[in-house]
């Protein structure tokens, strides 16, 4: 029943072998949406602001409707920076009132993501906020290149142990062939859950137990929300998500936190193309943006029940 960090959502989710989601959101509507699909189910909820999403509302507004959103549903959430690019940036939203940060250094080199991962951990630690890292370049493999290659984007499980002792992040999101946005795979979709379970279990060998796993990149990008976008004028080609089995399968292993952005902008997307093709003379927002509000609540209910596994949890 309030802002929460991610401690005891995440043990709960490993320990029951099922996952939170992490939503991203920028606007009052998407808030709403996803707060009160998972207040009716009673899941606790992750919502997560990107740079550019901060940039867009800022993160005071942000925590407000957050707040608000709490006082309605009366549910537990953690309010986390995703993708922060710097200690600055985490600074800022700490001191907004953000309860989790995500520090990528994924694009350094190694050494360099350790030892900022570290000065953000040792500043968020301090603060009772904690910090999720990011190991191995999230990108989907390209059918062309050799696997060797793909090898050295995807997480290494010895270094995803050094990294978790050295840095004493509270999780790690891994690459294992998502990829963000609506085109992840070209071919059949496929998620290396051998380097996943081979992840976890060099983790609880080296002492660290029930370590908490991120999944970035994990909408499902729902045809049918493609199908009405391209009806209505839309034109998104080739777009393919991850299976819905599969992030099952993912929530069962040490991954507890599942990111989906793409599939809510989708859906929303969607319904707005929708009130307007059918009904051209419209132009009240309320219209149009509770339509799109309806949709995606009904997109988060069937992913918290169907999906996550964390209702009434
Ligand atoms: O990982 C994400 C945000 O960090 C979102 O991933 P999608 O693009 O698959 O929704
Ligand atoms: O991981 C990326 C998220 O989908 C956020 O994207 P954004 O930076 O466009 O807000
Ligand atoms: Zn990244
Ligand atoms: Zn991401």
């Amino acid at each position: 029943m309030a802002l929460v960090t991610t401690k005891e959502m995440f043990q709960k989710a490993y320990e029951g072998k099922y996952a939170i989601g992490a939503f991203n959101i920028n606007n009052m509507e998407i808030i709403q949406a996803i707060t009160r699909a998972a207040g009716r189910l009673g899941s606790p909820v992750i919502l997560q602001v990107s740079k550019s999403a901060l940039k867009y509302a800022g993160p005071g507004y942000l925590r407000r409707m957050v707040e608000a959103a709490i006082e309605e549903t009366g549910i537990d959430v953690a309010l986390h920076l995703d993708h922060g690019p710097d200690l600055e940036t985490v600074k800022e939203v700490i001191e907004a009132g953000f309860t989790s940060v995500m520090f990528d250094g994924s694009h350094y080199d190694y050494e360099i993501n350790v030892a900022k991962t570290k000065e953000v951990v040792d500043y968020a630690h301090a603060r009772g906020v904690v910090v999720e890292a990011e190991l191995g370049k999230l990108a989907g493999v390209e059918d062309e290149v050799k696997v060797s290659a793909a090898d050295a984007t995807y997480t290494d499980p010895d270094q995803a142990v050094d990294f978790v002792k050295r840095t004493g992040v509270d999780s790690l999101a891994v690459a294992i062939g998502t990829s963000h946005g609506a085109y992840k795979f070209k071919g059949e979709a496929k998620l290396d859950f051998d380097r996943l379970a081979t992840i976890t279990a060099k983790l609880e060998a080296a002492g660290i137990h029930n370590f908490p796993i991120v999944l970035h990149g994990a909408s499902s990008v729902d045809p049918e929300s493609v199908a009405l976008c391209n009806k209505y004028g839309g034109d998104i080609k080739g777009a393919a998500g991850v299976p819905n089995e599969m992030l099952r399968k993912a929530a069962s292993m040490a991954v507890c936190k599942i990111n989906m952005d793409t599939d809510i902008r989708l859906a929303m997307t969607a319904a707005i193309r929708e009130v307007f093709g059918e009904q051209p003379a419209e132009f009240d927002p309320r219209k149009y943006l509770g339509a799109a509000r309806d949709r995606i609540e009904k997109l988060v209910e069937d992913k918290i029940k169907n999906v996550l596994g964390s209702n009434t949890k």
